[in-house]
């Protein structure tokens, strides 16, 4: 286990109450989302790979000295989806991993163009994910939708090529609602994408960017301003810049944020010093999220039990955070009720067989 998870001192019976909430979650990738178990069985098949096969090896490799390194990791298990059934097998995977943790709406990040530019034929790709988003939906009622996100540093070639497959009617897959931008931010400054973004806007989609991760507030505004970012993937250097956290308040631009995450890859050193508190002091909307959780050594549950750590929230509390995750979904409407009222009846009946704390 990495040793940055700090187990939170949660009450047994919270962490309880999260394990059986209906949840959204709204940033969580899709590489970065395969089992320790998934990742294993295709390291195995390819020994070729750097990534070990052993579980208890992987999870040493799952540790990280900064960003860049997260990165080469990241891409390590990249290199492992080879074809267009090991794309299936590994999303219909992690939609189970979702159902378990009663995810009942996700929005995946998923990175086309790494996949794409390593051989999997695109039609093939986008069949593959689509099949396995349907059989999820079917099996585990769990409803994905997808985010296509460029990988930044590989500039405006990858820009083109995630765009082109976003917007070709030919290929854009039927559960696409969201365009991202992702990788490090160091050295790839945001309003190049512009152009990349407007297309992707016009064609109907909503903008996510991961921003202020590992840079300052200049990377949000420039999301915010050039990019017309809807949600803010992160965000947490907008702590540093007071006039940003009034802005994001009072557009109520959601942050999708990751705290573990942000210790993993060093953005953030401790939990303690996670602006989480801030961002909800600023009155900002504010979603739990997971982003790589077996890379992370975490999953959603244990997200939200960091989360209700940090702001010392009750069930009620806990509660509220998974409704922000459904309202700033791009589920419809009748989907977002749904969950919302999901949640109100399981935290009712939940409050009702509670013993009363005296
Ligand atoms: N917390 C995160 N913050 C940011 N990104 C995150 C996070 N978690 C996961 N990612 C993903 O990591 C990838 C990075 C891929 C990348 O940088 C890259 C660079 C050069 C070439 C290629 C290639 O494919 O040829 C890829 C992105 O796809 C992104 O979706
Ligand atoms: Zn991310």
């Amino acid at each position: 286990m990495t040793d940055h998870l700090v187990e939170p001192r949660v009450p047994r019976d919270l962490s309880t109450f999260i394990a059986g909430l209906p949840k959204a979650e709204l940033h969580v990738h899709h590489v970065g989302s395969a089992s320790p178990r998934i990742v294993s069985e295709l390291a195995a098949r390819h020994p070729d790979s750097k990534v070990p096969s052993d579980p208890e090896a992987l999870a040493e490799y799952f540790t990280f000295t900064d960003f860049a390194h997260f990165v080469d990791v990241y891409l390590s298990v990249v290199d492992l989806i080879r074809t267009p059934e090991d794309v299936r097998l590994l999303t219909y995977e992690v939609a189970r991993d979702l159902a378990r943790r009663q995810v009942r709406y996700a929005e995946l990040t998923v990175t086309p163009f790494s996949s794409t530019r390593r051989g999997i034929d695109e039609r093939a790709f986008m069949d593959a994910i689509e099949d396995a988003r349907k059989a999820a939906e079917a099996e585990f009622g769990t409803v994905l939708r997808w985010c296509f996100d460029i990988p930044g540093e590989a500039g405006l070639e990858s820009a083109e090529e995630t765009v082109r497959l976003a917007t070709d009617d030919r290929l854009r897959p039927e559960g696409l609602v969201s365009f991202g931008l992702g990788g490090p931010e160091i050295g790839v400054p945001r309003p190049q994408f512009k152009p990349y973004f407007d297309r992707a806007l016009a064609a109907g989609l909503h903008s996510v960017p991961h921003a202020g991760e590992t840079t300052g507030p200049q990377t949000v505004w420039d999301a915010l301003h050039e990019l017309r970012a809807e949600r803010i993937g992160h965000g947490t250097s907008a702590a540093q810049d007071p006039k940003l956290l009034a802005y994001l308040a009072e557009h109520r631009i959601p942050l999708e944020v990751c705290p573990t995450s942000n210790i993993a890859t060093r953005a953030v050193r401790t939990l303690d010093e996670h602006p989480l508190k801030e961002f909800v002091r600023a009155g900002l909307l504010v979603t739990i999220n997971s982003d790589d959780p077996p890379m992370f050594g975490t999953d959603l549950n244990n997200e939200y039990a960091v989360a209700a750590r940090l702001l010392g929230l009750d069930e009620r509390g806990i509660a509220e955070l998974a409704k922000n995750a459904v309202h700033a979904s791009f589920l419809d409407e009748a989907g977002k009720a749904r969950i919302v009222e999901e949640i109100d009846a399981y935290t009712a009946q939940w409050l009702a067989a509670a013993p009363q704390t005296p």
